[in-house]
């Protein structure tokens, strides 16, 4: 992992009418790491990822990609959607569109990228996860996890300097899991940095270098999974992982 950090928090709180869901949230992430949201539902880690990506205004705080503050008003927000990729539970595909179709729109019409180099980006990048034969299928042709690796690649394709996976493997079948698992630990490989939310605490123990626990909007605990998982610090951490264990998703 370098010195570099790609995405800082600096108290960052989120209110929706009088529910505060973000509450003085401290995040930094290296460039190449991989940082796992844990946290009951409801804890705020979607709404956390969404003001990353500027979906969510924030009412205090600043968030600060490669040291740029995307939070001022003054920010091109489609230059910072260029930078961050995101992938969500549901893929979103469009049905009418092609597999390459769905992956170059975004490219081609927001970005202005010329149709020959969006569809040599996609093609490379289909072939990487193993989707270059479904290039030309159309969505309901495919498995969910096919489905969720042509979301990620989609992603990917403006050259993301962070891509951020909110429970992306919550919507399959567990025998699909594994390979959109797969996906992640090999952009890991690549030194891609991410952050994601996950119910999945094995898979987060696995890929995660940090792992975050989100407790009422509030950043409880974090450290190494070897240190939050196997010695958390706070009796609410505890609990959590407790109920986790009972439920059977500690393995992932
Ligand atoms: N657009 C919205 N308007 C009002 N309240 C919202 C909105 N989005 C989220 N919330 C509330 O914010 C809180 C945090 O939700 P969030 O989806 O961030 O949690 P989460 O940890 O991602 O949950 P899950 O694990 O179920 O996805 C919840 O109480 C939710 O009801």
């Amino acid at each position: 992992m370098s010195g570099t950090e790609v995405l800082r928090l600096e108290s960052v709180r989120k209110t929706f009418g009088d529910q505060v869901v973000l509450r003085d949230v401290d995040l930094a992430v290296p460039e190449h790491s991989v940082t796992a949201l844990i946290g009951a539902s409801g804890s705020g880690k979607s709404t956390l990822m969404r003001c990353v990506n500027l979906l969510e205004g924030i009412d205090d705080g600043a968030i600060f990609l490669d040291g740029e503050e995307i939070t001022d008003p003054r920010a091109d927000e489609d230059a910072v959607r260029r930078r961050i990729g995101v992938v969500f539970q549901s893929y979103n595909l469009f049905p009418h569109m092609t597999v390459l179709e769905n992956i170059t729109l975004a490219p081609r019409r927001v970005h202005r990228v010329g149709r020959a180099e969006a569809e040599a980006t996609a093609l490379e990048l289909l072939d990487r996860l193993g989707l270059a034969a479904k290039a030309k299928e159309y969505p309901d042709r495919l498995s969910g996890g096919q489905q969720q690796r042509v979301a990620i690649v989609r992603a990917l394709a403006a050259g993301p300097r962070l891509l951020l996976l909110d429970e992306i493997t919550a919507a399959l079948d567990p025998v699909l899991v594994g390979e959109v698992l797969a996906v992640v630990r090999d952009l890991k490989e690549q030194g891609m940095t991410m952050v994601l939310s996950t119910h999945e605490m094995g898979f987060a123990r696995e890929v995660a270098d940090r792992v975050c626990f989100l407790d009422g909007g509030v950043v409880l605990e974090q450290g190494p999974p070897e240190q939050v998982f196997g010695d958390p610090q706070e009796e609410r951490t505890r609990q959590f992982l407790s109920r986790v264990v009972a439920s059977g998703r500690l393995q992932g």
